[in-house]
């Protein structure tokens, strides 16, 4: 089967676009790791289908149809589906305004539920809709409500305190100490969360640079350490804003990644909005079995 496919990245999160505009793709996981694959496939940190909403396979989705013409059916580089990509969004977005199919500002529909989008220039911002606690109770008290440890960490063995956020799709962040170099954490392997997520989680580990400025490094669910992702930046923001007391205040962040900066809105009602580039690097076709 031959397939056409537009590779892109958002900050340095890169991905393989694949347009089912008539929804006749059945992308199976064995095939989505391949085309994520860096050495025998496109390449990327996630596979998007690109697919009509009302066509999709989940019910959730397709009720979205109405107000949302395109469903982003993201795939981790691993082959699972995840509910959201917040940096996958905007490369989406440019996708479909680049091809005529959407206009400076529209809806699309994601697992996670329907994503506003909106032009500003050369970024693109998207409303990433609500947040909320996976332990409310346990974090006020205590600030944290999970352990990390980082396998291979060269200076540090014992665990990081952590906080667990729902962005749609599952976060766990940490605040690194002081002590700790944000470079020197070594990422290969899956950092160790406690209490188990029964999801899995992406992990989010944060350096504190200044008042609203932080950096991030992450480790994403189903692919790794990938170089920026939208919903772990609005979970460090989250993080950041509660650690320094006020998690309910509106305000802005700026998350320095290795792929680049994303800016990050924090809005009443626990409402969260991310904002960054996005860009669209080749077109072309490649075959699947
Ligand atoms: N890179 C993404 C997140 C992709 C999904 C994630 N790995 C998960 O499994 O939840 C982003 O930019 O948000």
């Amino acid at each position: 089967m031959t397939l056409r496919f537009t590779k892109g990245h958002g900050t340095e999160n890169d991905f393989v676009l694949i347009p089912d505009l008539e929804a006749e793709l059945d992308l199976t996981p064995e095939q989505v790791v391949l085309l994520a694959n860096r050495h025998a496939g496109i390449g990327g940190d996630g596979v998007i289908r690109i697919v009509p909403t009302a066509a999709a396979d989940e019910e959730s989705v397709r009720a979205m149809a109405g107000e949302a013409e395109w469903f982003m059916d993201y795939r981790n580089a691993d082959g699972s589906p995840a509910q959201m990509c917040g940096n996958g969004t905007r490369v989406f977005a440019v996708w479909l305004r680049r091809e005529g199919l959407v206009g400076d500002e529209f809806a699309i529909a994601t697992r996670a539920g329907l994503k506003r989008i909106r032009f500003e220039g050369d970024h693109v911002v998207t409303h990433m809709g609500t947040w909320r606690f996976v332990d409310e109770a346990t974090a006020h008290a205590d600030g944290f409500d999970a352990l990390v440890h980082v396998e291979e960490a060269e200076e540090v063995t014992e665990p990081y305190s952590a906080l667990s956020l729902d962005l749609g799709n599952p976060h766990t962040v940490v605040a690194l100490p002081e002590t700790v170099s944000l470079n020197g954490l070594r990422l290969r392997t899956p950092p160790v969360v406690n209490p188990t997520p029964p999801e899995g989680s992406n992990v989010e580990f944060v350096r504190v640079l200044g008042p609203g400025h932080i950096s991030m490094r992450v480790h994403e669910r189903g692919v790794g350490e990938t170089r920026s992702c939208g919903t772990g930046v609005c979970a460090a923001a989250i993080g950041l804003a509660f650690w320094s007391g006020d998690v309910d205040a509106a305000g802005q962040v700026k998350v320095e990644v290795p792929g680049g900066t994303l800016q990050v809105r924090l809005l009443p009602g626990r409402e969260v909005a991310l904002s960054g580039p996005a860009a669209l690097v080749a077109d072309g076709t490649t075959t699947l079995v």
